[in-house]
Formats: structure tokens, C-alpha cells, sequence
């Protein structure tokens, strides 16, 4: 199995599409299930199902890693991890901060299948006096004054965002200041930052309004379009004929 290294991996990182970098995380999530279980070898359609993507898009996309696969064995489970969580940059952890520790903020620090993944969540940050020092998921919450102490001595990488939408620039300016390059945005507003700094934006309504998108899609294109859901699944169209599949 051709495998690459050094500068040619990251040669071969900048030019994978960002769609293919988010299915290359899903893929290593599944072979990681798949290492603990102790599977040495799988198949592109075994790999590709359990991912839920079409087995030539897999393909594709491990070509991006300079992995192909061997004819008859597959892909051996061990180097695909190790290929994969170098080129996204997961050979050490990365440590986050959650800054707004309210619903979500609690919630993000309480998860606990974050550490297992490389991203333990090591420091918690808010304004409210209520909540200073106060252990959420065994983690002091500490003031955003001391963000820049706190960040440089705990060596955060990832700052996640979770406080309202008029606080989050202002965070997000202290969380760059302090030297943090990746941020993850999960209030609903577009954040300014250097060019040297990565942000992604996290947004549940969005993903829902992109389901409702294919389903809509889906019923436009059923042969019983005029039948409400509950027909669909009934088999019921809407004059109360039975449709035949
Ligand atoms: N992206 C999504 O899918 C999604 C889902 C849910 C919530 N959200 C967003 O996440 C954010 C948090 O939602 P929530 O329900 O947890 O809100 P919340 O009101 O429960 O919590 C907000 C927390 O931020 C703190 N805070 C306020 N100003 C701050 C500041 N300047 N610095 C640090 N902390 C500050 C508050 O004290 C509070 O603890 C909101 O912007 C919300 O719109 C996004």
C-alpha cells in the first residue's frame, strides 16, 4: 500500500477539499471503532457503509492521502489511521477552551467523547460571578481576564465559542490575542479574525433547514407528490387510494 510522509502528506493535505477533509475525520472515527475491535484489514464497501458514503467517493477521497488500497485485502486498518490523523494534524492532542459555560457551554464541557479523540477540554471561561471557580465536568470555570494566563499554561489550541451572539467577538479577539488559532463559532454570528486564524461555524439550524431541503426535494420527486407525509408512510394517497410500489 503506497503510503507518504513529511512534506509530500503535507503537500497532499493542502489540496484535499474541505467536504473530503470532513469524511476523512468520519472515516477515522469508524476505523478507530474498528482498530479497538481488533480488525486488521477492511474492504472499501465495508469501510464506505459503515461511513455511509458511496464506496467510489471513499476511494476518491483516500486517493487524496495517497492511499489506494491492495486488490483482495483492502485497506490495512493500522496505517489508514495512522495516514489519516497525520494529515489532519491529530498526532498530538489538541486542548480546547469552551468560553460561555451556560446550556451549551455545560454541555460541551459534560461531553465526555472528547478526550478519546484527541481533544480534551481543559479550561472553561465565563462572566458570571455565579459561576467562577465552580467545576463543570471537573474543570474550574475561571473569569476571561485570565484567559490569556490560562490558555498559555494549559497550551489551547481550539477555542470554542458558546456565549450570545454580541459577547463572541470580543471573546473571540481575547481568545486570538492569547494566541489561539482555531476557534469553533457556535454563536450565530460571522466572526472577524487575522488570516493566520482557522474558525468554523457550527449552526443546527442550518443543518436542520438542509434536512428539510432533501426531504422536501425527495416528496417533490415521489410519485404520490401530493400526499402528506403520513400518506407517504401509510401508503395512502391523498383520496384515499392505496399507491402501488
Ligand atoms: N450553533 C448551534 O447550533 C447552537 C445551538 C444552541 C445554541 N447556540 C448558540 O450558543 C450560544 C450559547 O447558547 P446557550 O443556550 O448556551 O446560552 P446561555 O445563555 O445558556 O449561556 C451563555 C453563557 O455565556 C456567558 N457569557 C455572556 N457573556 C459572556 C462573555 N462576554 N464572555 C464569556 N461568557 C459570557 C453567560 O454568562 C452564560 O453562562 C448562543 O449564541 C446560542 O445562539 C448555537
Amino acid at each position: 500500500m503506497p503510503t507518504i510522509n513529511g512534506n509530500g502528506l503535507r503537500d497532499r493535505a493542502r489540496a484535499i477539499p474541505e467536504a473530503a477533509v470532513a469524511r476523512l475525520a468520519v472515516y477515522l472515527r469508524v476505523l478507530s471503532g474498528m482498530r479497538e475491535q481488533g480488525v486488521a484489514s477492511v474492504s472499501s464497501e465495508e469501510l464506505s457503509g459503515a461511513a455511509g458514503v458511496n464506496s467510489a467517493k471513499l476511494r476518491k477521497d483516500l486517493s487524496y492521502i495517497g492511499s489506494y488500497g491492495t486488490r483482495g485485502v483492502g485497506y490495512e486498518v493500522e496505517v489508514l489511521v495512522d495516514q489519516i490523523e497525520r494529515v489532519l494534524g491529530l498526532t498530538r492532542e489538541q486542548s480546547v477552551a469552551v468560553v460561555g459555560i451556560g446550556n451549551l457551554g455545560h454541555a460541551l464541557a459534560n461531553y465526555g467523547g472528547f478526550p478519546g479523540r484527541g481533544f480534551p477540554v481543559t479550561a472553561l471561561f465565563d462572566v458570571d460571578p455565579d459561576l467562577m471557580g465552580v467545576p463543570v465536568g471537573g474543570i474550574p470555570v475561571d473569569h476571561i481576564d485570565d484567559i490569556p494566563k490560562v490558555c498559555a499554561a494549559r497550551e489551547v489550541t481550539i477555542g470554542v465559542i458558546a456565549t450570545p451572539p454580541p459577547a463572541a467577538q470580543a471573546v473571540c479577539d481575547r481568545l486570538v490575542q492569547a494566541g489561539v488559532e482555531c476557534i469553533l463559532n457556535f454563536a450565530p454570528v460571522v466572526l472577524q479574525v487575522p488570516e493566520t486564524v482557522e474558525v468554523r461555524k457550527v449552526d443546527l439550524a442550518v443543518e436542520l433547514q438542509i434536512l428539510s431541503f432533501h426531504v422536501a426535494r425527495r416528496a417533490d420527486h415521489a410519485p404520490d407528490a401530493d400526499a402528506t407525509p403520513a400518506q407517504r408512510v401509510n401508503g395512502n394517497a391523498p383520496n384515499g387510494v392505496v399507491v402501488r410500489r
